[in-house]
C-alpha cells in the first residue's frame, strides 16, 4: 500500500505551517468558521497562505457559506483545494467546482452504512470526499472517530479521505483496517483546542507512514 496522503488541519500560525510541511505533510487546513477555535479570518488567511511552501496544498475550509462570500474569500486566499464542510448540496458542489476551477472536497459524517452509500451521490461533483465523524456541536474537528468498520473493503465511488479523532496512536490501525489514502487530523495534533504541537504533528505523521502492506 502506498504511503498516504496527510492533511493538518485548523493550523493558523505560519509556524505550524512549516512543522506540518517539514513532518511530510500533502495537505493543510485553514478554518473559516467562526464558532470554531481554530478560526481564521479572511485576512489572516490569505497571510497564512502564502506561508504554505510549494508541494504542499492549502485547502480552505467552510461551513454553509453564501456563494458571494465564498467568492471574494477564495480570491483573498488562492487556495488549492476549498473542503465543504457543510450542508452543501452535490449540486452546489459541483456548480462552484465549475465555476472556480478548483480542486472541491465535501466532508459527510457517517454513522451508518446508509451514510456512506448516500455519500456517493457526491461522485461527479468532487474531487474528494472526506468521511468524518458527524456533525456535534461543532460541524468538524471533534476529536471524535468514526466506526472504521464501516470502511473496510466498501467499493467508493469517488477518491475519498478518512477524519475523525485520529492520533498519532490510532492512524496506523485507522489505516490498516481501512485502506484510506488521505487521513486528516485536527485536534489529535493539538495540546488545547487550536493549539498545534510540533511534536503532535511530527509523530502523526510518522505513524500514517509507517504503515506497510
Ligand atoms: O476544525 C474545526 O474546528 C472545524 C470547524 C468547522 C468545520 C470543520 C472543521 N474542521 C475540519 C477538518 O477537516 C478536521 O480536520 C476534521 O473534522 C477532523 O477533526 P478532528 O476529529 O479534530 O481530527
Amino acid at each position: 500500500m502506498a504511503n498516504p496522503l496527510i492533511k493538518i488541519c485548523g493550523l493558523s500560525t505560519p509556524e505550524s505551517i512549516a512543522s506540518a510541511a517539514a513532518a511530510g505533510a500533502s495537505h493543510v487546513g485553514l478554518v473559516h468558521y467562526a464558532p470554531s477555535p481554530r478560526h481564521v479570518e479572511i485576512a489572516q488567511a490569505a497571510q497564512l497562505r502564502r506561508a504554505v511552501p510549494p508541494g504542499v496544498k492549502a485547502v480552505l475550509l467552510v461551513v454553509n457559506m453564501a456563494p458571494d462570500a465564498l467568492a471574494q474569500a477564495v480570491a483573498a486566499i488562492r487556495p488549492d483545494v476549498v473542503q465543504f464542510h457543510g450542508q452543501e448540496s452535490p449540486q452546489e458542489c459541483a456548480a462552484f467546482r465549475a465555476a472556480s476551477g478548483l480542486e472541491v472536497w465535501k466532508a459527510k459524517g457517517i454513522k451508518t452504512p446508509a451514510d456512506l452509500a448516500e455519500a456517493q451521490a457526491y461522485a461527479g461533483a468532487l474531487d474528494r470526499l472526506l468521511y468524518d465523524a458527524p456533525a456535534g456541536k461543532l460541524p468538524g474537528g471533534q476529536g471524535i472517530a468514526l466506526d472504521w468498520s464501516l470502511l473496510a473493503g466498501y467499493r467508493h465511488r469517488i477518491p475519498w479521505g478518512l477524519a475523525g479523532g485520529l492520533n498519532a496512536d490510532n492512524v496506523a490501525e485507522a489505516i490498516r483496517q481501512t485502506k484510506a489514502p488521505l487521513v486528516d487530523t485536527s485536534s489529535g495534533v493539538e495540546s488545547a483546542p487550536g493549539i498545534k504541537d510540533v511534536d503532535r504533528i511530527k509523530a502523526f505523521c510518522q505513524a500514517a507512514r509507517a504503515i506497510q502492506s
